[in-house]
């Protein structure tokens, strides 16, 4: 068994059977708010019948906006017996232990922070769930959390003329509905279309004089930048990706990470450069940070890590139309597995 962690330790992130609709959880998905985990042995323990009670009976704190709750059941016999209450109500099936064992065994609970971090952390015993869940209505909003996030925003990467012809190619050469990359139960990546998480239609730059015009741009102003910011040495992108977000179909995207299926974990930095400014909506948020809206300007940049959970909020007028390419280095061009974009060189 491991042992408990600590205030500020970083809570462990796992995939593991639960009680939600897909049948499993990947946990680092339900940062960007305040989670409670509750370890316990058993449904039918008499301390956690008690417990479970004292949640369901003040579940509007957990609407997965502000605060989720998460059971970790280690009895096998608890899979027939809990369901998930949505929003906000989940419990994981921990058979083999795995959770278990990361967080120092049943019989705990753990408050963590948007950024998963531990805040708090008790054993189990009388009184104890009311505790945590007075402490939970004491929390500040996560509107209000932390902040800002280490977001490198610069303007002027693409001039107004440049942000123009993109778009005119975009809307020469036509778009598809963007898909996503998700692990199929054998950890394989597969592109689905899921219209509720992500609403955008894209258009790879296949023209190579146009491509190379970009990744000029980037090596000039954007690499340089990198470099001094994150210390990173970035020698290579993929995905030349123009994207449109059109209000018309609430254009968005849901809070993800960039690098955690397989054929995308080579990926370091995401750049997003929007091309035009005549849309409202469309900023992207780092939820793990708080709620600040980003918005560069037309033909600026903001860019972070591929490992930052970050969403597109809805467009509602106009369209945002964006740039989107990852840039990564050599390093993680030998870790690559088989990705749908072939990386380009950018400097060196
Ligand atoms: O539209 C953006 O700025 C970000 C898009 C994004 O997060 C992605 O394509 O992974
Ligand atoms: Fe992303």
């Amino acid at each position: 068994m491991g042992e408990a962690l600590l205030i500020g330790d970083p809570a462990p992130w796992f995939r593991q059977r639960c009680t939600t609709p897909h049948g499993d959880y990947t946990f680092d998905m339900s940062a960007g708010r305040y989670v409670v985990l509750y370890l316990y042995a058993s449904s039918r323990d008499p301390l956690t019948v008690v417990a479970l009670d004292a949640v369901r009976a003040r579940r509007a704190l957990f609407d997965d906006r502000q605060a989720s709750f998460f059971g970790v059941s280690a009895d096998t016999d608890d899979a027939g017996v809990l369901a998930a209450e949505l929003p906000g109500i989940r419990h994981f099936l921990d058979a083999d232990g795995a959770v278990g064992s990361a967080y120092g065994g049943s019989g705990r609970w753990y408050l963590l922070d948007p950024m998963l971090r531990v805040r708090g952390a008790a054993e189990d015993g009388p009184g104890i769930a009311e505790r945590v869940l007075d402490t939970v209505a004491g929390l500040p909003r996560v509107e209000e959390a932390q902040g800002p996030a280490p977001v490198l925003l610069l303007d002027e990467v693409f001039e107004p003329e440049f942000c123009a012809r993109l778009i005119a190619y975009l809307r020469a050469s036509g778009t598809s509905a963007s898909g996503m990359f998700t692990a199929d139960s054998q950890g394989r990546t597969q592109a689905v279309l899921d219209t509720g998480f992500k609403r955008r239609r894209d258009c790879t730059i296949t023209d190579a004089a146009l491509a190379g015009q970009v990744q000029a741009r980037l090596v000039r102003r954007v690499v340089p930048q990198i470099r001094r910011a994150f210390a990173f040495e970035a020698t290579r992108m993929d995905r030349l990706l123009l994207a449109a977000y059109a209000a018309e179909e609430r254009g968005a995207f849901g809070a993800h990470r960039d690098n955690t299926v397989p054929a995308a974990a080579h990926r370091r930095f995401a750049v997003s450069i929007n091309l035009n400014e005549d849309f409202e909506g469309g900023e992207l948020i780092f939820p793990e940070f708080g709620r600040t809206r980003y918005r560069p300007a037309a033909g600026g940049a903001a860019v972070f890590s591929c490992s930052l959970l970050h969403a597109v909020l809805p467009v509602t007028r106009g369209v945002r139309f964006a740039c989107l390419p990852f840039v990564f280095d050599e390093a993680a061009v030998r870790q690559k597995s088989a990705s749908v974009h072939p990386p380009v060189t950018i400097a060196g």
